[in-house]
């Protein structure tokens, strides 16, 4: 996709050829840093601190992550060591473990001197593979946008959507927003509600801005806002990303998303979810057990911001002192999602809709 009007993507290899750039999202919309990740631990901290952040990207970033480690370090001791350390970063997105596991049943068999070179193939194929699954999950996305804008002759489709399932959270296109990017350059008259996603407003500040940049009508809504929206036939559909699902079809996403899945039950408005075959946990059989990230009070008790002398910083929005719980994601049950947006098409949100997309695959409790 495009910033600043030049294609880009969210992370690259940087011409040295080795070393791995990526765009900082910590300090996104105001200002545009890249930077550059040059050992493992640069890798685990852009992960941890969420200068790269959504399950997709997360993956490709620690499968570059395990080739700079391969440069310091090929040995199976090394390659131990760089797969568990990355996989502590974060601990909801399954595609954390998905690129990591593939990482390490890529190296493990080969020559230790083998290793940094095949470590930096695979890493830039699972990029590649990311970009053209999410082309992908737009095309078949796009087709339910274009049934909508059928019926509403030529009135804007719209489309709500939670925290930032878009390009910057994935290499390219997104998840999410892939249908929408697609429809609206196919000429579909297409608006997006965007959440704003407190605590850390990934909506406000990521979805925005890519919508913004990509000249997509949208409006920024508070977080409160969606249910009133769905409850006036405002919201034609919903879709969102998500961090892992399960087995059973239940779906861990950003904090708040099961609230906009309730509403949307309530008030009839299709919930879609889109996702790329490697946020799919088929050894996890049911939501509950899903690991939630906690992160810091401080996400809750400050808001980011451009400050008035121009600086990014953050103010406290309640009196010093108080108390915060940070839960960073939620489950949306799978009752509650309407259907599953893939890269192989379209399906319920259950145990045998996925099967049904993808049969070559066994969950624990087949
Ligand atoms: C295509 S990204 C899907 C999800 O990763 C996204 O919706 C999300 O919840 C991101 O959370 P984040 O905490 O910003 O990494």
């Amino acid at each position: 996709m495009k910033l600043d009007g030049v294609s880009s993507r969210t992370i690259w290899l940087d011409s040295d050829g080795w070393s791995v750039g990526i765009i900082d999202q910590t300090v996104l919309p105001h200002t545009l840093v890249r930077l550059t990740l040059k050992t493992v631990e640069d890798a685990a901290h852009a992960i941890k601190s969420m200068q790269v952040r959504g399950a997709p990207l997360i993956g490709v970033t620690a499968a570059y992550g395990v080739a700079l480690a391969m440069r310091a370090d090929a040995s199976d001791a090394g390659l131990d060591r760089a797969v568990r350390f990355l996989g502590e970063q974060r601990p909801t997105a399954v595609n954390l473990r998905w690129a990591l596991e593939d990482l390490r049943a890529t190296l493990a068999p080969l020559a230790v001197d083998a290793r940094a070179a095949a470590a930096y193939d695979r890493a830039g194929k699972l990029a590649e593979d990311d970009v053209e699954t999410c082309r992908q999950i737009g095309v078949n996305g796009l087709r339910l946008i274009a049934d909508i804008a059928g019926k509403k002759g030529g009135r804007p489709v719209n489309v709500l959507t939670h925290c930032n399932a878009g390009w910057l959270a994935c290499v390219d296109w997104g998840t999410a927003t892939s249908p929408i990017y697609q429809a609206h350059d196919a000429g579909i008259n297409v608006h997006v509600w965007v959440d704003e996603t407190r605590p850390r407003n990934q909506g406000a500040a990521l979805t925005a801005f890519e919508l913004l940049q990509h000249g997509v009508p949208h409006s920024l809504i508070a977080d409160n806002a969606g249910g009133h929206f769905m409850q006036r036939g405002d919201v034609d559909l919903v879709i969102v990303g998500t961090d892992r699902v399960t087995a059973n079809g239940d779906v861990a996403n950003k904090i708040g998303t099961y609230l906009k899945a309730l509403a949307a039950k309530d008030t009839g408005v299709p919930f879609y979810v889109a996702l790329p075959y490697s946020t799919i946990d088929w050894r996890t059989d049911r939501g509950a057990d899903i690991p939630i990230e906690e992160r810091s009070e401080d996400e809750v008790l400050r808001v980011q911001g451009k400050l008035a002398n121009g600086d990014v910083g953050s103010v406290l929005i309640a009196a010093d002192g108080t108390p915060a719980r940070n839960p960073a994601f939620d489950m949306t049950p799978a009752r509650l999602v309407t259907g599953f947006i893939t890269e192989r098409g379209i399906c319920p949100a259950s145990r045998e809709g996925l099967k049904s997309l993808y049969p070559e695959k066994t969950s624990a409790a087949a």
